[in-house]
């Protein structure tokens, strides 16, 4: 059923005592496991996204010893509706926030199957030194162990550290702490799931594909293409040929991203037509390029940008 809109933007202030020696963090939060319930305590698949930003302070009074918490609902969702709407409006808000000297920094409550594209989104749209932390969990609230509580308290214990600044935005879930340019979510159903790994897979076997599904996405009103290439950014022949062709006759940007979780696809200053996408994954790739495309980039600064995510651009 489609996303019921009305619900959404709403201010919900947390009603939480005030202590003024504590440090002030926002919560955003936008739905996700970590807001649901099941009907049992066993339940840990089909459960529903229903609980409110209050709820979730509520369930880990702890964190009122460490920061005074203020609260908005954004959405209430499963993470595969976030959308443009809701990411603009998101951003704009904790730009505006974090604007404000009282606040120390701020969490995001989010479901984790698209965690890591909000995270970059946030990362590349929010003007700022705070702590920006987004959380999720893998078992719903009502859950024997539900991981939700915990990972709630650290992200604002994060939210409110020194050191957490200046660091873009972080991904905390688990007792780890990870960059949103890095890090990836490894497993659909276990908490131990967000990982910015050293090692990709020893090999992999894959078939020879055609270069069909590139003209098809162009005609779909594709403005730029991220292929999730084999290797270090690597095309098959025949997709190879069908985006250089479609490249020279629309000079849409092309952006070659690793299927593997680390690793680079290098960015080739010579290589006229396509770019590599550096460290990051299709899915961080295609949030980058679709910023870019709507800043009015043209493909020389897509290929500056992504050149600056390499870990030695500024050495
Ligand atoms: N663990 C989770 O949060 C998964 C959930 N389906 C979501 O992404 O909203």
């Amino acid at each position: 059923s489609p996303v019921d809109l009305s619900a959404l933007f709403r201010r919900q202030d947390v009603d939480t005592p005030q202590n003024a020696s504590l440090p002030n963090v926002t919560i955003y939060a936008t739905g996700g496991t970590i807001a649901s319930q099941g009907t049992s305590n066993t339940q840990t698949i089909g459960y529903s996204v229903g609980l409110g930003v209050q709820q979730l302070v509520d369930a880990v009074p702890e964190i009122l010893n460490i920061a005074n918490i203020d609260g908005y609902q954004v959405s209430n969702v499963d993470s595969g509706r976030i959308n443009s709407t809701i990411l603009l409006n998101l951003t704009q808000l904790i730009n505006a926030e974090l604007a404000k000297e009282s606040v120390a920094g701020v969490v995001i409550t989010h479901g984790t199957d698209t965690l890591e594209e909000t995270a970059m989104f946030l990362d590349l749209t929010i003007n700022s030194t705070k702590p920006v932390v987004i959380v999720g969990a893998m078992r719903p609230a009502t859950a024997l162990s539900a991981d939700g509580p915990l990972n709630l308290l650290q992200a604002v214990t994060l939210a409110t550290s020194e050191v957490a600044r200046g660091r873009g935005v972080m991904i905390s879930l688990n007792d780890r702490i990870g960059s949103a340019l890095y890090t990836t979510e490894m497993h659909a159903n276990a908490p131990d799931t967000f990982y910015a790994t050293e090692q990709g897979q020893l090999g992999f076997y894959i078939n020879q594909a055609n270069g069909a599904l590139v003209n098809a996405s162009y005609e779909s009103g594709a403005e730029g293409i991220v292929f999730a290439g084999v290797g270090a950014g690597g095309l098959t022949p025949a997709y190879s040929l069908a985006a250089q062709e479609l490249y020279n006759a629309t000079g849409i940007p092309m952006v070659a991203s690793h299927r593997s979780p680390d690793g680079f696809a290098p960015i080739d200053e010579d290589d006229e037509w396509i770019i590599g996408s550096g460290p990051l994954n299709p899915q961080k790739s295609r949030v980058m390029l679709q910023l870019a495309i709507e800043a009015g980039f043209g493909n020389g600064k897509i290929r500056s940008l992504f050149a600056g995510t390499m870990p030695d651009a500024d050495a």
